[in-house]
């Protein structure tokens, strides 16, 4: 019997370094360094505590080999100084270099899959950086802008939601069915190829009071949705009609289907993070790599003062190296 290598590191990117990102990564190395999965951080070395064993790698495959020892870091050099919870769009080229360089590792094979520590979406976009969030960018940086899913999974709920980083009144506009059907058709794909669930089960979100209570409340969902639930049921997959929003995350319900398929951002994360935010991880969907995060912001109310809670930046990494091995058997 022939035994497979080990899968190479996860590449972990700094995150906007005002925020509670980088206090995560020593707690993270302490708890994983001895059981794996094997990560390296691509980040300022200066930001991690001075009793923190650190080692200059200069590849992914340095990494592994240090990993019980020392925390291994690709560098990524900060320009300006850094006080936590005070963010500076000066350290966004920073912050960009670390997600490229990881993404282009993962493109390589050379990282089994990239985590993404969080960054202030404001704070960038001051700096004159084009995209809503990580999960356009990194669509962007694998040539396959529009394909971008996202999905956040905890120990209770997989939710999608379809529009994402839009104002209300623009997630509405913009919904429409042939878009419900592109989110749709990633989730089943993902659910099956990622997830091993052979026929996912999907409850679909209506988008008003009552799923519009037959049309007196709205008809987006005889108009915009049922449509795309028609076209959908092609698949290998059980999906409801649109659901009232209000009552399809009640425990009985969560019972019944293995994702939620949501009409707008909050729609989606509402439910997810107030059940259970610790253990909550964001996986983009529909990229050629493998990418996880963890479901909080950068917290900068309490950067720098020991409180973050580290759980959900532990979930991401354990959900990146299940998925990564997941596909390397497939
Ligand atoms: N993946 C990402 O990059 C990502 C995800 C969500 C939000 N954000 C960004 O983060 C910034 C702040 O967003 P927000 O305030 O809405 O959400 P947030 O998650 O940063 O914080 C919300 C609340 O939860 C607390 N909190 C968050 N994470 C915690 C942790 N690990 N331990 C203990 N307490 C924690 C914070 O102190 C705050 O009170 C925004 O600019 C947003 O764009 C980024
Ligand atoms: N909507 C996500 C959340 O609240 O958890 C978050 O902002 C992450 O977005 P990106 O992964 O696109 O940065």
């Amino acid at each position: 019997m022939t035994t497979r290598p080990p899968l190479p590191p996860i590449a972990i990117t700094m995150g906007d370094p005002a925020g509670i990102g980088p206090e995560l990564i020593a707690p993270l190395w302490r708890s994983l360094r001895q059981s794996g999965p094997g990560f390296v951080w691509l980040g300022d070395p200066r930001l991690l505590p001075a009793d923190v064993p650190r080692e200059i790698v200069e590849s992914p495959d340095e990494a592994l080999a240090c990993f019980a020892a020392r925390l291994p870091v690709m560098p990524v050099t900060l320009q300006e100084r850094v006080e936590a919870g005070r963010p500076d769009p000066r350290h966004a080229p920073a912050i960009i270099a670390s997600i490229e360089r990881a993404t282009r590792l993962a493109r390589e094979g050379n990282v089994a899959a990239i985590v993404t520590s969080p960054i202030s979406k404001h704070v960038l976009k001051d700096a004159g950086f084009d995209f809503p969030g990580h999960t356009e960018y990194l669509a962007h940086l694998c040539d396959v802008s529009g394909a971008e899913v996202m999905m956040l999974v905890s120990p209770h709920l997989r939710v999608v939601p379809v529009t994402i980083h839009l104002s209300l009144r623009d997630a509405i506009a913009q919904l429409n069915t042939q878009l419900i059907e592109k989110i749709g058709a990633t989730l089943i794909n993902s659910l099956q190829r990622d997830f091993n669930i052979k026929t996912p089960r999907i409850a679909v979100a209506g988008l008003n009071p009552h799923a519009g209570e037959v049309g007196y409340m709205g008809d987006e969902e005889a108009r915009i949705i049922a449509p795309a639930i028609t076209a959908l049921r092609r698949f290998d997959a059980e999906i409801t009609d649109p659901l009232p929003p209000d009552t399809m995350f009640t425990p009985q319900m969560r019972g019944t289907y293995d994702a939620a398929l949501c009409m707008y951002h909050d729609q989606a994360l509402i439910p997810l993070k107030t059940l259970d935010m610790a253990h909550g991880v964001n996986v983009t969907l529909g990229l050629p790599i493998i990418r996880t995060s963890p479901d909080h912001g950068t917290a900068f109310d309490i950067a720098g003062r020991g409180m973050a809670d580290g759980s959900s930046l532990v979930e991401a990494v354990r959900l990146a190296h299940k998925l990564a091995a997941h596909r390397r058997r497939a």
